[in-house]
C-alpha cells in the first residue's frame, strides 16, 4: 500500500475527530540536577514557573551527572562537600586532596581518561620511526608514547574557592546561577586549568616528566550539552582576576574564545556577562569593524593602539553585529576576554598580533581546525605570540587528524622543545555516542513523504507508530539553505490561528541578515516559536534549553554531523528525541549514523537496538572515503537545488485555503457562542481545527 495514503490518512482521521489543544507540551523533569528545590536554577525556575512545573525533592547529590542509571551502585560513593555559603564555612581550612587512589578511583568511576599526547620530542621521534617502520608497527610505537596522567578531581563547586583558591566573586557568581555539582567535564578539567601545578602531584609530574607550574595545552571531548563552556570560561576569567590580583591591574586582552557561528559567540558571550557580573572583567563580542589593542596596527591608519580612547561599548548589542567594515573611525575597544568567529578577528588582524594574549579557547576545535575555518583558525592562533600561550580545544567530536594538527602546530611554533604538555580529556567511552537521546530512524518511500512525516511529529494528534512523538518546540535540520526556506513556506499554516499561526514557526539561515538572525534566535528561546526549520548553521554548541526534540529532515553529512544536531536536545542531564528521515537516496550514507544509534544505546546501558534495528545495521552498505568526503561537502547530491520536491502547493494556494479554514472556524464559533456572544477568543472549547491537508 502507498506509504503516502497510509500516512495522509491516519492524519486525517485523527485530526476531525479530537480538538487538540496547541501549546508546547511540559518537560520531564531532569534526573538529575534540576531537583533540588533550594538549589534549582533561578533561570529554570523562571522557565518552569511558565510551564506550571513543580520540581521534585533531592534525592541524590552524587557526581554521576551523565552514568546509566544501573552502574550508579556500584560506584564508589562520592559525597559531594555540603554547599553552604555561610561566612563560617567559608573560614573552614582547606579540606587535603584527595590520594592518588582515590583520585584514580573518582576519574574512573566517571569514565574520564586524561592522556598526554605527543610532546614535542615525542613527535620528532614518532616522525622518524613512522618513516623508517611500516605502517602498523609505527602506530604500535606511536600509542606507547602516550602517558595517563590522574589529575585532582572537582568535588563540588564550593571546592574551587576552599582548595582551588578561585576568586570568591566568581564562585559567587556561579552560585547565584545555580551551579553546585560540576558536570563531568568539568569534575575533569577546571583543576587541571585553575591550578595545574596543584592538581597533577610532583611525584606524578616528576614520573611523567613535565612541569605543570608551566602550565599545559588542554583537549576536551566531552558529549554535547555536559557543561564544556563553564569548564573553559571559569579558569579564563579567574586567570583574569588572578593576574590583576597578583600584577597589573590594567586590562589587557587576556583571552580569546573562537567558536564557529555568531549564534554560539552571542550565548558564550552572555554566559561569560553573567559569570562575571561584579567582577571588573569584560567580555567582549567581537563584531564588524571593531578595533581591539594589537601590535602593528600603527602602521595601518587606525593611530596609536594603546592610547586610543576605548569604546564601553560590550557588544551586547545584536544589530551592533551589523557594522560596517570599512568603519575607520571606530574608538578601541578594550577586553580582557573576546569571543568571535574565526572570519570576524581573521579579517582585523591582517598581518597584526596580539602579544597580550595567554589564552586561546577554541570550543568546537575540530570544525575550526577543518578545511573551512582552518586558515583563520590558524591566522589567529598565529597572531597570539605570547610564549605563555596557552591553548584549550574542546568538543563533543574529534577526529585523529585534528589531535595531529594541534601537536604539530605546537611542536612548530615551540622549536625549543620546551613546549607545554598537551593533555587529553575523553569523557565517557566513545566521543561519537549521544547517550541522553533517544534515537529513531525512519524510513519514508518519498520526499512527499517525509513531509507527511513532518506534520506527523507537529501534529500529536495524528498518532502513527512509525514516527515518534514529540513535544514542542523541535529543531528540524534540513541540507540546504533553499530547502529550509521550501520547507518553512510549506509548513507555515500548519499551526492554527488559536495557538499563534505562522508566528510560531519560523526558518533560520546563514542568508538571513544578522539581526533577523538574532531575532529568531531570541524568539525560539522564549518560547515563542515552537517549529524552528534551519540548517547546519545551528548544530554546534547551541543551548536551547526546553528543545524536546531533534528532527532530521535530511539525513545530516557526517557521523559528527548527526552527534552535533541531534545534540541540541537531551542536554544538561534531560533526555530527547532524535527522529532521522530517511528514503532510498540516503541508503548509501546512512551506515555511520546507525554506528553512532548503536554506540549511544550502549553507553546508555539500552538493551536491543531501539533505534536501529541489528538487521538495518548488518545490511547497510560501507561508504567509501572518497565518497564520504564528498557527502560532507556537498550533502546528497540528489537534494542539492532541488526545492520542488518540499512543496505541494503555491503559498497563494495554501494561504487560500487557510483562510477559508479560520472563516469556516470562526462562522461555527460564532453560531455556537449565540448572537449576544462576546467573540474573545480565549476559553472557546468548541474552536476545532481542522487538522492536515494531503
Ligand atoms: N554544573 C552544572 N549544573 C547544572 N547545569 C549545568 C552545569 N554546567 C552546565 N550546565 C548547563 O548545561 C547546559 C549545557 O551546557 P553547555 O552549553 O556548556 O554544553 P556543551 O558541553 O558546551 O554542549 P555542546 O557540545 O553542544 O556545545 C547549559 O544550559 C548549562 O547552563
Amino acid at each position: 500500500m502507498d506509504v503516502l495514503k497510509i500516512l495522509s490518512r491516519g492524519a486525517k482521521k485523527t485530526a476531525s475527530s479530537q480538538p487538540f489543544e496547541f501549546k508546547p507540551a511540559p518537560k520531564p523533569q531532569n534526573p538529575q540536577l534540576y531537583h533540588d528545590k533550594a538549589l534549582k536554577r533561578k533561570r529554570i525556575e523562571e522557565e518552569d514557573d511558565q510551564f506550571g512545573r513543580e520540581h521534585e525533592e533531592v534525592e541524590n547529590l552524587s557526581l554521576d551527572f551523565f552514568a546509566p542509571r544501573e552502574s550508579k551502585e556500584s560506584r564508589p560513593a562520592l559525597q559531594p562537600t555540603v554547599v553552604q555559603d555561610s561566612p563560617k564555612e567559608k573560614s573552614k581550612p582547606e579540606p587535603s586532596l584527595l590520594d592518588d587512589e582515590e583520585v584514580r578511583q573518582v576519574l574512573r568511576s566517571h569514565r574520564l581518561k586524561f592522556t598526554l599526547l605527543s610532546n614535542h620530542e615525542d613527535q620528532k621521534a614518532k616522525i622518524t620511526k613512522s618513516k623508517k617502520k611500516k605502517k602498523e608497527t609505527s602506530k604500535v610505537k606511536a600509542k606507547d608514547t602516550k602517558k595517563v596522567l590522574f589529575p585532582q578531581p572537582l568535588v563540588s563547586f564550593t571546592q574551587l574557592r576552599t582548595t582551588w583558591r578561585l576568586s570568591p566573586r566568581l564562585e559567587e557568581n556561579l552560585s547565584n546561577q545555580g551551579y553546585r555539582i560540576p558536570t563531568e567535564v568539568q569534575l575533569g578539567s577546571l583543576p587541571l586549568l585553575i591550578q595545574p601545578e596543584k592538581a597533577v602531584s610532583p611525584k606524578a609530574a616528576a614520573e611523567l616528566g613535565i612541569e605543570p607550574k608551566d602550565g599545559i595545552h588542554f583537549l576536551a571531548v566531552a558529549p554535547t550539552g555536559s557543561g564544556k563552556t563553564l569548564a573553559f570560561l571559569i579558569p579564563a576569567i579567574n586567570d583574569v582576576l588572578r593576574r590583576r590580583a597578583e600584577s597589573t591591574k590594567d586590562r589587557l586582552l587576556e583571552t580569546i574564545v573562537v567558536v564557529p557561528t555568531r549564534e554560539l559567540a552571542e550565548q558564550i558571550a552572555n554566559e561569560g556577562r553573567k559569570l562575571t557580573k561584579n567582577t571588573g572583567v569584560k567580555i567582549v563580542l567581537m563584531r564588524k569593524g571593531m578595533k581591539i589593542p594589537a601590535d602593528g596596527q600603527a602602521k595601518d591608519d587606525d593611530g596609536d593602539n594603546t592610547s586610543g580612547s576605548e569604546s564601553e561599548d560590550d557588544g551586547s548589542d545584536a544589530s551592533d553585529l551589523d557594522g560596517n567594515d570599512e568603519e575607520k573611525k571606530e574608538p578601541l575597544t578594550k577586553a580582557d576576554i573576546l569571543i568571535t568567529t574565526p572570519l570576524l578577528l581573521g579579517n582585523f588582524l591582517k598581518s597584526r598580533t596580539l602579544p597580550t594574549v595567554r589564552s586561546l579557547i577554541l570550543d568546537e576545535g575540530d570544525v575550526l581546525l577543518e578545511q573551512r575555518f582552518l586558515e583563520q583558525t590558524l591566522q589567529i592562533w598565529s597572531a597570539c605570540v605570547n610564549p605563555s600561550l596557552r591553548l584549550r580545544c574542546f568538543s563533543a567530536t574529534m577526529g585523529a587528524h585534528v589531535e595531529e594538527l594541534i601537536s604539530t602546530q605546537l611542536s612548530t611554533r615551540n622549536a625549543s622543545g620546551c613546549t607545554p604538555p598537551l593533555a587529553r580529556l575523553v569523557v565517557g567511552l566513545k566521543d561519537t555516542a549521544v547517550p541522553s537521546i533517544n534515537h529513531k530512524l525512519v524510513y519514508c518511500a518519498s520526499e512527499q513523504g517525509k513531509l507527511f512525516a513532518l506534520r506527523q511529529v507537529l501534529h500529536p494528534q495524528s498518532s502513527s507508530a512509525t514516527v515518534p512523538h514529540i513535544n514542542l518546540p523541535i529543531l528540524v535540520f534540513t541540507q540546504t539553505i533553499e530547502r529550509a526556506t521550501a520547507l518553512y513556506s510549506e509548513l507555515k499554516f500548519d499551526f492554527p490561528v488559536e495557538a499563534g499561526g505562522p508566528s510560531r514557526i519560523a526558518a533560520l539561515h546563514s542568508s538571513l541578515s544578522d539581526s533577523a538572525r538574532s531575532e529568531v534566535v531570541r524568539r525560539f528561546r522564549s518560547g515563542e516559536i515552537w517549529a524552528l526549520i534551519t540548517t547546519d548553521i545551528l548544530m554546534r554548541g547551541l543551548d536551547f534549553r526546553g528543545v524536546s526534540g531533534v528532527v532530521n529532515y535530511d539525513v545530516p553529512t557526517s557521523a559528527a554531523a548527526y552527534v552535533h544536531r541531534v545534540g541540541r536536545t537531551g542536554r544538561a542531564g534531560e533526555q530527547g528525541i532524535a527522529c532521522t528521515f530517511y528514503t532510498n537516496d540516503d541508503v548509501a550514507y546512512l551506515k555511520s549514523i546507525a554506528n553512532v544509534i548503536s554506540q549511544s544505546e550502549k553507553q546508555a546501558g539500552k538493551s536491543g537496538n531501539e533505534g536501529v534495528p541489528k538487521w538495518l545495521l548488518d545490511s547497510l552498505p560501507n561508504i567509501s572515503k572518497e565518497d564520504k568526503k564528498k557527502l560532507k561537502q556537498r550533502g546528497v547530491e540528489s537534494r542539492r537545488g532541488n526545492t520542488t520536491k518540499i512543496t505541494t502547493k503555491s503559498a497563494w494556494e495554501r494561504r487560500k485555503e487557510n483562510n477559508k479554514r479560520e472563516a469556516i472556524a470562526s462562522s461555527k464559533k460564532r453560531k455556537l457562542q449565540g448572537p449576544n456572544h462576546d467573540t474573545q477568543e480565549d476559553n472557546d472549547e468548541n474552536n476545532e481545527w481542522d487538522g492536515l491537508d494531503d
